[in-house]
């Protein structure tokens, strides 16, 4: 069932079209990414639907019935972690969790119950008495995904959680919301690192330009893409003769110290190592690039993911 569903969502901010026509629909229960270079439109998406900002056309439902910003008991359905720090520096982790489910009206048992739910969620339990402005950039960011569930949303919308954080805490928010989808929460997650949108979600949104170019999974977005094979090697493990003849199998062009050899159709990986084999090349020296989601947004945009 689609629990949220956006129709030809249009968005201008003096000269700049935010969001163009951007139509998209999220299952219940799903784990779903907006990939897009900065500026697609992402975080203006995530404003609307969290009733920050009003569109100027097209319509936005949640369970078949229109966003009204004035319904409250619709906006107790939705958590926004916004992407820059939403949090009271001078406040405790716990001060700030109590500011924001009391915003969302709760009080007594359910707050106290609701505040130690979301310390545990960013792992920050034995910090609850330290002021915000003493975490590092990975807890704060934590604190502030957890601030979102007080009121026990259905969907939560992350705006690139992980901007800023050190490896370690970054994984320890992938954990997070993956715990929180197995917990049946539907998560919508916007970033520009394709790894992010291949290891977490189970649907990708490629958007630019504030318009949806491709949804799917990943291996129905891949299959978009040609069925070439890229095959790189640094120049000097090959001699003249064996860079010229790189050519039998398809275009060659020098990227930095690599060769990077694009390979035409009918292109068989048997072949080349059995070349590589009769020319005394060690095979170790090649390496073949996996279709990936950078290539896609390249093919789909002639530009690069992150420019
Ligand atoms: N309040 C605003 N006033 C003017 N322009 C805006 C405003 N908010 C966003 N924009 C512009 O709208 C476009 C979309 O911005 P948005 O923040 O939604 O993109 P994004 O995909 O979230 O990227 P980023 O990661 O850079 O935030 C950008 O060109 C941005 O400069």
């Amino acid at each position: 069932m689609s629990l949220l569903k956006a129709e030809s969502l249009s968005k201008r901010f003096a000269s700049t079209q935010a969001l163009q026509d951007l139509s998209l629909s999220i299952e219940a229960g799903s784990f779903y990414g907006l990939l897009g270079p900065n500026g697609a439109g992402k975080s203006t998406f995530m404003s609307i639907v969290s009733g920050f900002l009003t569109q100027d056309s097209g319509t936005l439902t949640l369970e078949g019935k229109s966003i009204d910003p004035n319904n409250i008991a619709q906006k107790k359905k939705i958590g926004l972690s916004p992407q820059h720090i939403a949090l009271y520096k001078e406040l405790s982790a716990e001060s700030n969790l109590k500011l924001f489910g009391r915003l969302y009206g709760l009080s007594g048992k359910e707050l106290s119950h609701q505040i130690q739910y979301a310390l545990e969620v960013a792992q920050l339990t034995e910090r609850r008495h330290s002021a915000v402005k003493e975490f590092s950039g990975g807890m704060k960011r934590r604190l502030n995904i957890a601030a979102a569930l007080m009121h026990k949303p259905k969907i939560l919308l992350c705006d690139e959680p992980t901007v800023g954080v050190d490896p370690q805490s970054r994984n320890a928010i992938f954990e997070t919301l993956l715990q929180l989808k197995a917990e049946g929460m539907t998560i919508v997650y916007s970033t520009h690192y394709m790894e992010e949108a291949e290891r977490l979600c189970d649907q990708i949104a490629i958007i630019d330009a504030g318009n949806i170019l491709r949804t799917g999974t990943l291996d129905t977005l891949l299959q978009e893409l040609p069925r070439t094979n890229i095959i790189r090697a640094r120049a000097h493990s090959l001699d003249l003769a064996n860079q010229a003849a790189l050519q039998q199998f398809g275009e060659v062009v020098q990227d930095g110290s690599f060769l990077q050899l694009k390979t035409q159709a009918g292109f068989k990986l048997s072949q080349f190592f059995r070349w590589t084999e009769e020319q005394g090349l060690d095979a170790a020296n090649f390496q073949i690039a996996r279709p990936s989601l950078e290539n896609l947004f390249l093919h789909l945009t002639g530009r690069e993911l992150r420019e």
